[in-house]
């Protein structure tokens, strides 16, 4: 007798005692959770609630939270969470560090939960982030909180193979990407499904329509039903009326928490600006952190090119803190690397753009430093939100240029509190000689210096606030020497600049970038990369502004044709005027060349002058000897000869001529192609006759190993949880797909057991167990005796 199975005892429930019945009763009690949920949640007005055990969730979703320690709610939690569990759209604004994410992810697995939704069903909900590290961080919180529900989700952020995220796309109930991404896929995957999803959700919303994502969201959001749910969270929330609209919002509910609060920043930040002429930016900094060893900081600064500068600067001049940087033209995997390195450092500092000013976080920063201002206060309020993150102390310092001031009253229009703070003088020192020797020592850096010189002046033509960022007011030849460089580089076309489409192009998604021959990616020189011009090594050389002065010059050397150099023209202008008196022009002197049979060759460099010099390359430049055929009489030929002109003549008319040489060219062709096709005739057959025996064999194979197989078809998972979705568990899987359970004969150690024995005795295997339970079982034992 089977041992009797048992469910633990309801009240007014008998016991059962067979698998059967026990499915039945699980399956009972399952439906009446369920309607005693949706009960729940309809009748549920959300007041006076202050712990997740209060509201109305799955036991999944309410264990996934008491694992990750997740007890009490925060405010816009306690507001959102019960609207969206109705189904509401939701428009939710809140501080940063406010604990947003678990705001829209709650919802997100309820709603598919109560919508009774299986990994059949294909793609329920989509959560569009603004970057990678934010949408790798909100899929982290959803493994967490996820992990009893039997969804399937997957990360679809790019810096992996597109063909990987294909194949597991199509198996995903909840995706976290990032737009481009999305797009990307849309365009390019095949059979993607998006007319099923039911949750649509947009962390920092602004955000990816203020990074130029605007035409992606469209076209991503014309790929959704009409009929979902809507859910838009942000800081600094958009209240636009035509991005509501466009992101298809109906009838939202607007839930701002901290509307009515003093600041617009945690209670915990401490804010202060520092007036710092342009020049002293970099000493005030190395000062500060010199000064704050101990502690983990943020500095932000406008661009990747500056970031990398003073990273690779800072790093050779020892400052006593281990340093990070972190941009979006790093790699993938070296992104995820800094962000875990930092995560997990105690003091430490990471120099970024602000591709972490959003949503990151990162635990127990203790200061937010900007180098550079800010293109907004709202680009501000996030990028100090990466402190005082959920109720925790931090400070933020804010370094403005004189001319830049004007930017604390925008703050505190903002509702920041931000106060002026001075540095004192017995901490102020100067790294501008280092700094210069660092350059003249290595001319990439030396590079980098002046690329990061210039993006920061395109950073500062391109803001949209003129009234603050005055580039004309800023003093460019010492910030240039201040950071190591012996004058500013010259910057073409500053103001022709258009920072919407700028935008665009920098986040349009790699692939796409490549697709439409826009990748180089580089910024700060103003040229148009989209011309597909062939340059060679020489028009590259010339073209090159690394070594701006001596390039310009000579630059002016090869363009000017007589004309006098213009007065920046540097130093070299005056060497070539010595030549013009006393030294014969050199372009008077006449050129050295090599004579080589059949042609004479330019030795314009010494190189060339060198590489002649040696046999083998010599032979390269001789000419090169005829092709000859020989006839029966030995004789050589070319093989294109002319006829003798008599010959020809008398053979008759050029075109009947031509006539009987295509008729005959006609014939042998003809005669050839049945050839040929006679011989693909039986490739043909070879192959599926080949086809047709690998066919055979992998039928044999595949009897042999079916079912080890249908066991090893994954999902891209990220829940431990088996198949207990919707409480139904084995119930529901059983009947969407049926999975064969493992038989009785089919244990491992009695397998083995078996074979071994029949191998000592040298007969046959016939597997069979103890106790046949039913028909199948013993018509299994008999099949294999008879066999
Ligand atoms: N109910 C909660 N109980 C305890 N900790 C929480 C709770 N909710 C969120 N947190 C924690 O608070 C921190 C900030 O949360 P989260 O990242 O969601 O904030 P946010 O409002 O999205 O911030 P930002 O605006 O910067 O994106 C996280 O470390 C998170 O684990």
């Amino acid at each position: 007798m089977p041992p009797s199975v048992r469910l633990p005892e309801k009240k007014g429930e008998r016991p059962v005692h067979t698998k059967s019945a026990a499915k039945k009763l699980k399956r009972k009690r399952n439906a009446e959770e369920f309607q005693l949920l949706e009960t729940r949640v309809r009748e549920f007005d959300g007041k006076g609630i202050t712990c997740f055990s209060e509201l109305p969730l799955t036991k999944q979703t309410a264990a996934g939270l008491h694992k990750a320690h997740f007890k009490t709610l925060t405010d816009i939690q306690r507001k959102a969470i019960p609207l969206a569990l109705k189904g509401r759209d939701v428009l939710g604004a809140a501080k940063t560090g406010s604990g947003k994410t678990l705001a829209f992810l709650v919802p997100v697995l309820e709603v598919l939960y109560r919508k009774k939704w299986t990994t059949m069903d294909g793609l329920g909900a989509l959560i569009i982030s603004p970057t990678r590290e934010l949408a790798a961080q909100i899929f982290d919180v959803l493994r967490k909180i996820g992990r009893e529900h039997a969804f399937s989700a997957g990360l679809v952020t790019g810096g992996k193979k597109l063909k990987d995220e294909q194949e597991a796309l199509h198996r995903m109930n909840i995706v976290v990407c990032t737009p481009g991404r999305m797009l990307q896929h849309m365009d390019q995957t095949v059979g993607l499904m998006l007319d099923n999803v039911q949750l649509l959700v947009l962390d920092e919303a602004d955000r990816i329509l203020d990074m130029g994502f605007g035409k992606t969201l469209d076209a991503i959001i014309e790929n959704l039903p009409r009929e979902r749910q809507t859910l838009l969270f942000s800081a600094t929330q958009t209240k636009c009326v035509t991005d509501l609209a466009r992101l298809g919002l109906k009838d939202a509910e607007y839930v701002a928490v901290h509307e009515a609060a003093t600041s617009a920043t945690p209670a915990g930040l401490d804010q202060f600006y520092m007036i710092v002429p342009l020049p002293e930016k970099l000493n005030t900094l190395f000062a500060f952190l010199r000064n704050h060893l101990q502690s983990k900081v943020v500095v932000f600064m406008s661009s990747c090119k500056q970031v990398r500068f003073v990273y690779e600067t800072f790093r050779q001049l020892h400052i006593g803190i281990s340093l990070l940087h972190l941009h979006g033209k790093q790699k993938q995997s070296a992104r995820i690397d800094i962000t875990a390195k930092f995560s997990a450092a105690k003091q430490s500092c990471l120099f970024s753009t602000d591709v972490v000013a959003r949503g990151l976080d990162f635990p127990a920063v203790d200061w937010v430093v900007q180098l550079d201002a800010p293109e907004d206060a709202d680009t501000y309020i996030h990028r100090v939100g990466r402190t005082a993150r959920f109720e925790k102390a931090g400070k933020a310092l804010l370094f403005l240029c004189p001319s830049e001031e004007a930017f604390a009253d925008r703050l505190t229009g903002r509702k920041v509190p931000i106060n002026k703070v001075g540095q004192k003088n017995s901490k102020k020192q100067s790294i501008q000689n280092q700094l210069q020797g660092l350059l003249f020592k290595d001319p990439e850096l030396k590079y980098l210096g002046q690329k990061a010189f210039v993006s920061y002046c395109r950073s500062i033509s391109v803001q949209k606030d003129g009234e603050i960022f005055k580039l004309e007011e800023l003093p460019l030849d010492e910030y240039a020497t201040s950071i190591g460089l012996l004058g500013a580089p010259r910057i073409k076309g500053l103001k022709s600049v258009d920072v919407a489409k700028i935008k665009e192009i920098k986040n349009a998604p790699r692939g796409l970038k490549a697709l439409e021959g826009n990748s180089s990616g580089e910024e700060g020189e103003g040229e148009d990369k989209s011309k597909k011009e062939v340059r060679t090594r020489y028009d590259r050389m010339v073209e090159r502004k690394n070594i701006n002065v001596l390039t310009d010059h000579y630059a002016n050397l090869v363009q000017d044709d007589g004309a006098e150099p213009d007065n920046e023209g540097d130093f070299l202008t005056v060497k070539r005027s010595g030549y013009d008196s006393d030294i014969p022009d050199p372009t008077e002197i006449p050129p050295k060349t090599l004579k080589v049979p059949g042609k004479e060759i330019l030795i314009d460099s010494k190189r060339k002058e060198k590489m002649l010099k040696s046999k083998k390359e010599l032979v390269k430049l001789k000419p090169k000897g005829a092709k000859l055929i020989f006839d029966d009489d030995g004789g050589a030929h070319q093989i294109y000869e002319l006829q003798d002109e008599d010959k020809f003549r008398e053979a008759g008319s050029a075109e009947i001529q031509r006539r009987k040489f295509l008729d005959e060219e006609g014939k042998r062709v003809k005669e050839a192609d049945i050839g040929d096709r006679q011989l693909a005739k039986e490739k043909r057959k070879e192959k599926r006759k080949a086809q047709k025996l690998r066919a055979a064999e992998e039928e044999a194979v595949t009897e042999e190993r079916s079912e080890e197989d249908e066991s090893r078809i994954e999902l891209v998972p990220y829940g431990e949880a088996e198949g207990d979705h919707l409480g139904q568990g084995e119930d529901v899987e059983e009947e969407r797909q049926p999975k064969r359970q493992r038989k009785w004969f089919e244990d491992d150690e009695e397998k083995q057991k078996a074979k071994e024995k029949a191998e000592r005795t040298g007969g046959r295997v016939i597997e069979a167990a103890e106790t046949p339970e039913n028909l199948e079982d013993l018509e299994m034992l008999a099949s294999g005796l008879i066999g």
